[in-house]
């Protein structure tokens, strides 16, 4: 990672909070322009504290951060030049809509005209045209955050925080302001780090993911590759549904389960070694495999009918088994792929 291709540049950064270990560790990560970087985990991993040390609002005890090329050390957050929304909106409520998008303008003293034209015409792109001389609390939560992001976009920053900026709001707003916002976010290809607990909205949203937990990354990965080849169990079962096991590396090809032994494509991981097995639910197919390889007898304990596709809980021998079909047929048997059957590192993110 170099300074010259990242808008906002963390190197090994350590913040934590006075007089307790809780906080961010180590954390290394960078931000093109015109990227969507979401942050996902847990409450309390440490989302918005990493998203507090970029804007300037608290110091990172080690390592440093890097905005647009710069040492960003010392500089307050108004000279940062960072649009940030926040879950709250936090919009002035005695201000109309125009003079909360002017406000960051007026801050860095523009003339009147100027200002007055960049807000109108952020409104305007933001749908808001009809309503400029509003107060707050006479608009819709989505358009209150509509009117949060003109404002953290008005006075062209470089780099754009978003805090969990849907979360107030209804499911079906939520899924159209996701678009907005990325429409938005590229029309201005501008630097963004988008945190949500809702995975979602950071699979759908971002072109790339990282995923926190305990104060630390613990993989940062395109959204497909995230799901594909989650880096141990904690990323596994946070992206998606899983099947998850423990289990032993039997040989090159196959590891010991709660299910007997499967057959694996082949693998690195030494014989005998404790690993994590991760089957994704739509990689249980229905029925026996032509070669019998991986094949399961059981029962379905859980039928639930989801439109296109049904879900499904498959018991083997006391182990429960979470499937995902559109094949509607009974299902007496199941097989898996040996190359559905992945091995992960037995760790939880804990261990770096
Ligand atoms: N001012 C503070 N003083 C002490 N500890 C704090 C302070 N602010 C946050 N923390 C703690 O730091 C940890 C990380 O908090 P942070 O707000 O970054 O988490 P988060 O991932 O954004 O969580 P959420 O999804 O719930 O907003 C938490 O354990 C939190 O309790």
């Amino acid at each position: 990672m170099s300074a010259s291709d990242h808008t906002i540049l963390l190197e090994n950064v350590t913040f934590t909070y006075p007089g307790t270990d809780i906080g961010v560790h180590d954390v290394s990560l960078g931000i093109r322009a015109g990227e969507l970087l979401a942050v996902i985990g847990p409450s309390g991993c440490g989302k918005s504290t990493l998203l507090k040390i970029i804007a300037g609002f608290v110091q990172p005890s080690r390592g440093r951060v890097i905005i647009a090329g710069k040492d960003a050390a010392g500089i307050p957050p108004r000279e940062r030049n960072i649009g940030i929304v926040f879950q709250s909106y936090s919009l002035f409520p005695h201000m109309t809509v125009l003079e909360n998008v002017a406000y960051p303008l007026k801050l860095r003293g523009r003339p009147v005209a100027e200002r007055r034209a960049n807000a109108l015409d952020i409104l305007g792109r933001v749908g808001l045209k009809d309503h400029i001389d509003k107060l707050p609390a006479q608009l819709s939560g989505g358009q209150q955050q509509r009117v949060a992001l003109a404002r953290a976009l008005v006075f062209d920053p470089q780099a754009l925080l978003l805090d969990e900026p849907l979360s107030a709001l209804d499911a079906a707003l939520r899924v159209e302001m996701r678009d907005e916002i990325r429409r938005l976010q590229r029309a201005h290809h501008i630097a963004t780090m988008h945190i949500t607990h809702d995975q979602e909205e950071a699979l759908s949203m971002a072109d790339r993911v990282a995923v926190m937990r305990d104060g630390r990354l613990v993989q940062v990965d395109a959204p497909k590759a995230l799901y594909a080849q989650p880096a141990n169990r904690a990323v596994a079962s946070f992206i998606g549904h899983a099947n998850l096991w423990r289990g032993r590396v039997v040989d090159g090809t196959s590891v010991e389960t709660p299910l007997g032994i499967l057959k694996t494509a082949p693998h690195g991981f030494a014989a005998g070694e404790p690993i994590v097995v991760l089957v994704r639910p739509e990689k249980l197919a229905i029925g026996s495999a032509a070669d019998g390889v991986n094949t399961l007898t059981g029962k379905v304990t859980r039928d639930r009918f989801l439109g296109s596709f049904r879900r499904f809980d498959f018991e083997v021998g006391g182990t429960k088994l979470l499937g995902e079909t559109g094949n509607m047929a009974e299902i007496r048997s199941i097989h898996i792929l040996p190359e559905a059957v992945q091995l992960l590192a037995d760790h939880d993110g804990k261990r770096p």
